[in-house]
Order: structure tokens, then C-alpha cells, then sequence
């Protein structure tokens, strides 16, 4: 059994939950633990797993969170700086799925989030799991 981190930007919580919900719900099923870290918004979520991966006691990581575009370029910089930080951990070879939806509007991100629907959350738990696994078959 591996031990997973879900860390999730908090800033919409009702969405989050439904995520959370999600990405558990595939860590377990798979026979994983799952533990949840919470911080303010989308741009401390990488910076919360290089503390977690420096602290050690995680095999993987799933980031959780959403973002949606307002009326200025704050949504480009949090979605994508936050999208570029995770891919920098994911080639130093870490394992995270990334489950930070970046929609237009409320209606997206609910049918996303929704286990029952799209599912991005345990999506992104699946590819957090897929990353372990290679690890454990490239670097035994
Ligand atoms: N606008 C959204 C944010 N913005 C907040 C930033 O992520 C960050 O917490 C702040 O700039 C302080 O460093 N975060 C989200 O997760 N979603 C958004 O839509
Ligand atoms: C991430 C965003 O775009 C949003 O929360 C910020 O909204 P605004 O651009 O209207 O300040």
C-alpha cells in the first residue's frame, strides 16, 4: 500500500469537495491511502507538495483545485504558473496527477468535478497512480 497526498486549493470548496471525493475514491479503490493537505489557492499547491516531497513520507501527490477565468489575466497566471510549477515536479520525476480544472464558468467545472460525471479528480488520482507504478518499474 502507497501513501498519497491530495493537496487542495480550498478556493471553491464545494467544487473541491466533489474532487477530493473523486481522487479518493481511485486511491482507495486501488488500495492506497489517502491523506489531504489544504492551502488558500492554486498557486501554493506546488509549492506545498516540494515541502511535502522535502519532508518525505509520500509516494505520490494529486493537486486539486479550480480556477475560473474573471475579467482580468489573474486566470492565465494562476492557471498556468500553476500547470507549469506541477510539470517542473512531474520531470524531476515525482508522481502527480493534475486535477486543477481551468473553465470559464461554474456550470463547467460542476460537471467536471461531479464523480458521477467527468470525474476530474479521480482522473487525476489515475495518472498520479500510473506515475507510481513507473516509478516502481524504472527506478526498483
Ligand atoms: N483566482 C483563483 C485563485 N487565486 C488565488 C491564487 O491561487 C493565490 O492563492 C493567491 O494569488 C495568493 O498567492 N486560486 C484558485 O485556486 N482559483 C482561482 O480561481
Ligand atoms: C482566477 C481568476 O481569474 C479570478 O478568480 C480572478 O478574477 P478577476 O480577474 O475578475 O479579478
Amino acid at each position: 500500500m502507497a501513501r498519497f497526498l491530495i493537496v487542495e486549493a480550498r478556493f471553491y470548496g464545494h467544487l473541491n469537495d466533489m474532487l477530493v471525493e473523486g481522487a479518493r475514491g481511485a486511491l482507495e479503490a486501488a488500495g492506497h491511502e489517502a491523506e489531504v493537505l489544504t492551502v488558500p489557492g492554486a498557486l501554493e499547491i506546488p509549492g506545498a507538495i516540494a515541502l511535502a516531497v522535502e519532508g518525505g513520507g509520500y509516494d505520490g501527490f494529486v493537486a486539486i483545485g479550480v480556477v475560473i477565468r474573471g475579467e482580468t489575466y489573474h486566470f492565465e497566471i494562476v492557471a498556468g504558473e500553476s500547470a507549469r510549477a506541477i510539470m517542473a515536479l512531474t520531470m524531476d520525476g515525482i508522481a502527480i496527477g493534475n486535477g486543477i480544472l481551468t473553465v470559464e464558468n461554474e456550470e463547467q467545472a460542476l460537471v467536471r468535478a461531479d464523480p458521477a460525471q467527468k470525474d476530474k479528480g479521480g482522473e487525476a488520482a489515475k495518472a498520479a497512480l500510473a506515475l507510481y507504478d513507473l516509478q516502481r518499474k524504472f527506478l526498483p
